[in-house]
């Protein structure tokens, strides 16, 4: 009997010590996750740095905030983890990207040049590096800078030039060859003439830049590739829609303007676009800007009314602040009659400067010396693709020398 009631009492005990076991544990694992919950601290992740380059980390509970997935056992009392939340999206229109500088475009760019290349300048040097020189070389040389549309003029003044120096060219090396040409081209390319660019502040207001040119010529692509260039160099900027025929082209600069961080004003479609000009160049007055640069419609340079509404334009923005640079966007791809639009043009407002587009879808790459020699307006800039920072400031002997090629 005294063993019966031993054994029922040893049962007893070890059924309650079973029981409080299996309570105190069930009560820890509660404890711990309520002590999470209310110890939380919300924290965002640094941006990545370079070296960090690992996908987000799910959202967790951290020890550290460093990546680690801490089970909830393994959290400190007085710790409280730290909840990782994903990083934050950016808010749209906030982060803007860096174009590069103007400085050395040109010179980056050169390849884009290559049917130029091919067509003039190896076609030249392949002449001139023929031992003797005959009426029929001469001749080739001749047609060679007619077909890349150099124009009669500086076509005659570049042969005359070469043949004067017919000894020279008997002996020179190739590399002399080169020089020599590069020389020759470079002086038809006009290296004296101003080519800055009026954006520059002045009397407290801004540079007003107007851009003008016939449908399709890249126009808005340009502004918005100035705007980069301007932006890269560390200017301050405001655009002007005043295309107001195509709300599309309103868009398209908004976006330009949305990826630098520069505002666009705009008018609702088929508004005066000299009302949209003005306001722009008001903006960029209240705003101390240094550049507003308003993008104009496409037009036929044969329509006379819309090419007094660029008069117009002009002069309503010229109430606030003076136009300080006018520029003729011109297709490098239709060659001469990219001429005769631009005479038009220059009859309407004063152009100042030209920008020649699309230099990388031709082979006529001379066609800057007859733009400049028949117009005496200088080339400013010149496109060289439809990426957004394939716009270049125009400097004749790096031209002449991306033309002739072969120099690394
Ligand atoms: N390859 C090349 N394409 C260019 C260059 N500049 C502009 N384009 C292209 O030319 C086309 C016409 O450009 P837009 O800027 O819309 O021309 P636009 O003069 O404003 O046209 P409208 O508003 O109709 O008058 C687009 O496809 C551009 O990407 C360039 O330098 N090289």
């Amino acid at each position: 009997m005294e063993f019966v009631l031993i054994a029922i009492a040893i049962l007893l005990v070890g059924l309650v010590l079973g029981v409080s076991l299996l309570v105190g544990r069930g009560r820890r694992t509660t404890r711990l996750d309520d002590d999470a919950a209310a110890g939380t601290t919300l924290t965002r992740p640094r941006p990545p740095t370079p070296t960090t380059e690992a996908p987000p980390r799910p959202s967790g509970a951290t020890a550290s905030g460093m990546g680690t997935t801490a089970e909830p056992d393994a959290v400190s009392p007085e710790a409280p983890p730290e909840v990782e939340l994903p990083p934050a999206a950016p808010e749209p229109g906030l982060v803007f990207e860096t174009p590069p500088p103007s400085a050395g475009r040109l010179v980056r760019l050169r390849s884009r040049l290559a049917r130029s290349q091919s067509n003039l300048g190896r076609g030249l040097l392949t002449v001139l590096a023929r031992e003797r020189l005959t009426e029929d070389d001469w001749e080739e040389v001749e047609e060679t800078l007619l077909a890349a549309d150099v124009g009669v003029a500086a076509t005659q003044q570049i042969v005359d030039r070469l043949r004067t120096q017919s000894m020279v060219l008997a002996t020179a090396s190739g590399p002399e060859l080169r020089r020599l040409l590069v020389r020759e081209l470079t002086a038809v390319l006009g290296p004296d003439l101003d080519r800055s660019l009026g954006v520059d502040r002045h009397d407290g207001r801004p540079g007003i830049v107007l851009v003008v040119g016939v449908n399709g010529a890249g126009k808005t692509t340009t502004v918005g590739k100035i705007a980069r260039v301007l932006v890269g160099d560390g200017r301050s900027v405001v655009l002007g829609a005043a295309d107001t025929f195509r709300a599309a082209a309103a868009d398209q600069l908004e976006t330009w303007g949305e990826r630098v961080g520069v505002l666009t004003v705009r008018g609702r479609e088929g508004a005066d676009p000299a009302s949209v000009a003005f306001d722009a160049a008001r903006t960029g007055i209240e705003g101390e800007v240094d550049t507003v640069v308003i993008d104009t419609a496409g037009r036929l340079h044969t329509k006379g009314g819309l090419m007094d509404e660029l008069g117009k334009i002009k002069r309503v923005v010229e109430k606030v602040a003076p136009v300080t640079e006018v520029l003729l966007v011109l297709d490098a791809t239709t060659g001469q009659n990219g001429v005769v639009q631009a005479r038009v043009f220059t009859e309407a407002v004063t152009v100042t400067g030209v920008v020649l587009t699309k230099l990388d879808g031709t082979a006529k790459g001379g066609i800057v010396v007859s733009v400049q020699r028949e117009l005496g307006i200088p080339v400013k800039l010149v496109g060289l693709g439809e990426g957004a920072d394939d716009l270049a400031p125009f400097e004749p002997e790096a031209f002449a020398e991306a033309l002739v090629g072969g120099a690394d």
